[in-house]
């Protein structure tokens, strides 16, 4: 279970906090979604639950235990926005024991089973793969290294509607066997998969309901502020 606790980040360049008292809780094999515009802070959050960017004050726990950055690395995956501008390997195999040299063939066929990717030859280059495979591929070197927490920035962001459709089921997949964070500007069919469902505007983040989200997202105004 992660609870945020009051959690502040006020870099002293900025006048006002960029999270301001964010109270956050997600139980084991669930799906947290949180839902903000451009520069409301979702992007800093993830870094700060990645162990990447520290805290200013508040407390981030896992059960009873509070984290450092150092926990926060080992029990978290960060899948950046667009991920595949990140790729380094020149082979999925490579791709996938970046820093893990050590990882045997089991590990890494079980990582791209999970995924979907199972029937890849491991010599293909991750730059040859289309859109969705190439999303699956960046879930994959998360989940090998079998973090607590799949931390996901805008998974679906560029892809088109099939694509789209295959990434979110995988995600309601993987909610069997990881807790999912999941920060986008926009739901869409998200909402369909999620267990737990915030706002975040300029800093604040209030709680709501995914189902009363996903009705309001079919009128024409939506909860989120622009
Ligand atoms: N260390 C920092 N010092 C100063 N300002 C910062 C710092 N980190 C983030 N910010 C500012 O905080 C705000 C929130 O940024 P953040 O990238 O988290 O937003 P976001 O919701 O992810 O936006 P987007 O959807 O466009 O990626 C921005 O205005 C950004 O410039």
């Amino acid at each position: 279970m992660l609870y945020l606790k009051n959690l502040i980040y006020h870099p002293t360049a900025t006048p006002t906090a960029i999270l301001k008292s964010i109270n956050l809780e997600l139980a084991p094999q669930q799906m947290g979604l949180i839902i903000g515009p451009s520069g409301s802070g979702k992007s800093t959050l993830l870094e700060i639950l990645a162990g990447l960017a520290e805290k200013t004050s508040g407390d981030i726990l896992w059960r009873e235990q509070e984290l450092t950055p150092a926990h926060l690395q080992q029990l978290g995956g960060l899948v950046f926005q667009f991920p595949e501008r990140h790729f380094c390997g020149a082979t999925i195999l490579e791709e996938l024991r970046l820093g893990h040299p050590e990882l045997g063939t089991e590990k890494v066929n079980q990582a791209l089973t999970e995924v979907g990717l199972g029937h890849l030859s491991l010599q293909t280059s991750p730059h040859s793969l289309s859109g969705g495979q190439q999303r699956r591929l960046a879930l994959a070197v998360q989940l090998i290294r079998q973090p607590y927490l799949l931390l996901l920035d805008e998974p679906t962001a560029g892809l088109d509607w099939s694509m789209r459709r295959q990434l979110v089921n995988l995600l309601a997949r993987l909610k069997d066997h990881w807790s999912l964070l999941i920060v986008t500007h926009d739901a869409g069919d998200l909402l369909a998969i999620a267990d737990r469902c915030w706002t975040l505007n300029h800093g604040e983040l209030q709680s709501v309901d995914p189902q009363v989200l996903e009705m309001n997202a079919k009128q024409p105004q939506s909860v989120v502020q622009s």
